[in-house]
């Protein structure tokens, strides 16, 4: 007999926990299922401890360009100080009991263990049969995707998760795949003296960003003294027990490393998940959804798993939509046009909405504008590590912005201004009459608005 309960939400990662909570405090009888760590990838090895490490490894970058500024400054890296932050005040030692409890103050149910979809509306945990009145919400997240390349898979290599808890860094490291993951820990690596290489396929880091923003990301990590190869493939990996061999085609030498992070991307596994009991494909990349989050009749889905955008912010916005559904008050459905997003290398690389080459293949008439921090009094006046651009992507036949991208030390604040104008479709003509700023860095926006062509 199963146990009857209002709502089951597997996977209590941002998305999830927010879910279970805020339905929770809503009066429902809601249980979350979570087979690792309440709060999921983001806090205990995603984003928290990532950024973490990568303020500091900005404060040891602005301690460097001292000389050239004001004088002298000394710094001696010392990870063990950013690896004791990350234990102690970002994830507890990797212990979720104040997450776990914040979720009972709530009201909701903590099961622990893997979720299967049994049936529409029912999970089974360990045997443990749930019946959910109301529906099912899956936001089970993605895991690393690790590449068929022969020998990988018999190493010890390091995923995100070895990246985000270790204890000392290597001297030595071999990044596979130039995305958020690869960029941004490589850099931090590299800052605290870990000769880094990254090795991406394709032709440029953040591939899926603006060229500009894979030209600046190439540069900045080179500042750093990572190597960076792009357009490259990796024939064969092994390792001899202490160290990592790579071979790269058409390189007749093979490359040594202490170790190797993977980071060529995320899947969800849908199979393992059991979908097919709800109707839905098991072999499919992503769970489609409604604009309401809904999958099927009693289903909904949230995060990753959407494949609409491996971001927290994604997650936890998706999860307000599915939980105003759940409680059957009205709003309005998902809109994915001003998806903002941000690389937290140094400079910060940060875009919304699209880049200038979708909007072209959306058959758009488009105009654009580039403009380098340095053309800006502050970029000027802010010097070493002042390098970015603003860029702006415009659909002229409507005369707004639909995408845009700003890079430079400030690159994920400036973006709100821009996400607004492309989310609320602020017309051009009225941003060029907008008081900005003297002197900041967003008041290149004036200059870029005259430069559109
Ligand atoms: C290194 C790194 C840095 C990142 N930095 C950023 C950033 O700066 N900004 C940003 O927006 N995003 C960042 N991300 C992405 C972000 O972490 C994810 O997009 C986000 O965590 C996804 O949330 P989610 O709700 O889909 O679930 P997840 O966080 O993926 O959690 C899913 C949960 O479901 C559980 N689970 C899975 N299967 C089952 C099952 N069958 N039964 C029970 N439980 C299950 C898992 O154990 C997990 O706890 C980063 C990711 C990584 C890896
Ligand atoms: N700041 C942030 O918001 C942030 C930071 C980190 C991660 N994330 C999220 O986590 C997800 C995973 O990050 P990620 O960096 O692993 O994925 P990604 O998709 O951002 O980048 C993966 C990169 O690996 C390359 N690649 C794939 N296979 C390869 C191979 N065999 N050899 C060489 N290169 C290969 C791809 O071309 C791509 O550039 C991202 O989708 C991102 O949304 C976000």
């Amino acid at each position: 007999m199963n146990e009857q309960v209002d709502v089951v939400v597997v996977g209590l990662g941002p998305g999830g926990e927010y879910l279970a909570g805020t339905l929770a405090e809503a009066g429902l009888d809601v249980v979350g299922v979570e087979a690792e760590l309440v709060g999921g990838e983001c806090p205990y090895w995603g984003c928290v401890p990532s950024k973490m490490m990568i303020r500091a490894g900005n404060a040891l970058a602005e301690a460097r360009r001292v000389p050239a500024l004001a004088g002298q400054a000394e710094v001696a890296p010392d990870w063990g100080r950013v690896a004791g932050r990350i234990r102690d005040e970002a994830t507890d030692d990797w212990n979720d009991t104040a997450a776990a409890d914040r979720l009972a103050a709530k009201g909701g149910r903590l099961v622990r263990g893997r979720g299967r979809l049994t049936g529409p509306r029912q999970v089974t945990v360990d045997g443990r049969g749930l019946e959910a009145r109301r529906g099912v919400v899956l936001a089970t997240g993605s895991r690393p995707r690790i590449p068929p390349v022969p020998g990988l898979a018999a190493t010890p290599y390091w995923t995100n998760r070895d990246a985000m808890s270790a204890k000392e860094l290597p001297a030595s490291m071999l990044v596979l795949g130039g995305g958020a993951i690869g960029a941004e820990v490589a850099q931090v690596f590299a800052r605290f003296t870990c000769r880094v290489t990254v090795v991406e396929g394709q032709a440029r880091l953040l591939a899926q960003e603006e060229p500009e923003a894979g030209q600046l990301a190439t540069e900045a990590l080179r500042a750093d003294g990572v190597t960076v190869l792009t357009g490259a493939r990796v024939s064969q990996v092994a390792h001899d027990g202490a160290e990592f061999t790579v071979w790269l085609e058409g390189e007749a030498e093979p490359r040594h490393a202490e170790r190797l992070l993977v980071a060529t991307g995320r899947y969800s596994e849908l199979a393992e998940l059991g979908v097919e009991a709800a109707g839905l494909d098991p072999t499919a990349r992503a769970v489609p959804t409604d604009g309401q989050m809904r999958a099927a009749d009693g289903l909904w889905a949230v995060g990753d798993i959407t494949g609409r955008g491996a971001f927290t912010h994604v997650s936890m916005y998706q999860a307000q939509i599915a939980v105003r559904d759940i409680l059957g008050r009205p709003g309005p459905d998902a809109d994915y046009r001003a998806l903002p997003r941000v690389t937290f290398t140094d400079p910060e690389i940060a875009a919304v909405g699209l880049t200038e080459r979708q909007a072209r293949d959306r058959g758009l008439r488009v105009r654009t504008a580039v403009l380098p921090n340095a053309s800006s009094t502050r970029g000027w006046i802010h010097g070493p590590g002042g390098e970015g651009f603003l860029k702006l992507v415009e659909d002229a036949d409507r005369g707004v912005l639909v995408g845009a991208t700003s890079a430079g030390p400030a690159g994920g604040e400036l973006l709100s201004g821009l996400n607004v104008a492309v989310h609320a479709e602020v017309p051009v003509e009225r941003l060029r009459h907008m008081i900005y700023t003297y002197p900041t860095f967003h008041r290149a926006m004036e200059a870029a608005l005259a430069a559109l062509r």
